[in-house]
């Protein structure tokens, strides 16, 4: 979310979440809620601290369910899929987390990522929401900052704008899910409300991952919106050309991509489609490196 962080001199102090002592260290990030430090509770063992002040626009029901809703997925998580929610503190002004450290993000190691790892990171997300779907969770703001990684694994963090399910198909209206407009899908962007369903907006957040990943890069459309000419070029499917961001992107993603990065939400490809397309299945090779070649980790790759 773009950053309108209020809170962004806070300093902690040493705090006791579950009769646990935590001492709160660097500051690791902000976003347009909270602020998050590094910190170690008493065996030294590191943890991020999560601080958000209760605002007009962030009020303290919202902090709480964000709490419950990561604390439940957590618990129930035994793959790994999420970082884990190890405690909260509340007081007038504000709620602490107390989460699971991981040292890095998508956004972090973009630029050098293989293609061998961009297939592990895909398949591990698609397992994650598939995973948060079937315990009807809609995240609502999956994005290159919001996946973590922990032990080269990822970990989907900040639940910010989750929303709870009555069923995996309940819909709710696309002005309450307005995450990191790059990845939102198309009907999130449309001006009006409508109502959306959450596994084709999970979808459509994995391919704009899976498309930066391949990348090795954050290009991409502003928003999915028509007008917006990256957009419209790539709704149009013309034969990419040098200056679109998607010309190198290689067959076999790029294949299944069109089936993710699809405005019709009834042709847009299902997470059993996904799992099942030759992408997904079929296990990646890092290129074998010739001396002067341009290689994927140098940010230019020959189209393949
Ligand atoms: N468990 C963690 N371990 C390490 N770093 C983390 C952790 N959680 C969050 N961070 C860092 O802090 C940043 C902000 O955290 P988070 O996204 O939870 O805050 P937010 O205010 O809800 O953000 P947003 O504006 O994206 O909604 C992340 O982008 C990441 O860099």
């Amino acid at each position: 979310m773009e950053n309108k962080n209020f809170d962004f001199d806070v300093t902690l102090d040493v705090m006791t979440v579950g009769g646990v002592q935590y001492t709160p260290e660097d500051r690791l990030g902000c976003g347009a809620f909270g602020t998050v430090f590094k910190g170690r509770d008493s065996d030294q063992s590191t943890v991020a601290i999560k601080h958000q002040y209760i605002r007009p626009d962030n009020s303290r029901a919202q902090i709480l369910e964000e709490y419950r809703i990561h604390k439940d997925m957590s618990e129930v998580d035994k793959a790994g899929s999420v970082i884990k929610m190890i405690g909260m503190l509340k007081n007038p002004k504000s709620v602490i987390m107390v989460l699971e450290f991981a040292p890095e993000s998508l956004h972090s190691i973009l630029g050098k990522v293989t293609s061998v790892q961009t297939q592990k990171y895909f398949r591990q997300l698609i397992h994650g929401v598939e995973f948060l779907h079937s315990n009807h969770v809609a995240h609502c703001d999956l994005s290159l900052k919001n996946l973590l990684l922990l032990e080269g694994n990822l970990k989907i963090a900040d639940f910010g704008r989750a929303k709870r399910l009555m069923s995996k198909d309940q819909e709710f209206l696309s002005t309450e899910c307005r995450g990191t407009p790059k990845f939102c899908a198309p009907e999130v962007c449309a001006r009006e409300p409508v109502p959306v369903k959450p596994f084709s907006l999970y979808v459509w957040s994995s391919g704009v991952v899976l498309m930066q990943l391949t990348q090795n890069s954050e290009d991409s459309w502003r928003e999915a919106k028509v007008q917006v000419q990256e957009y419209d070029k790539w709704v149009a499917k013309k034969k990419p050309t040098g200056s679109d961001f998607w010309y190198n992107i290689p067959p076999a993603v790029m294949n299944l991509l069109r089936k993710i990065l699809e405005a019709d939400i009834s042709k847009r490809a299902t997470i059993i489609e996904i799992k099942n397309s030759p992408y997904f299945k079929k296990d990646e090779k890092e290129p074998i490196k010739r001396s002067g070649a341009a290689t994927r980790s140098s940010g230019k790759r020959a189209r393949y």
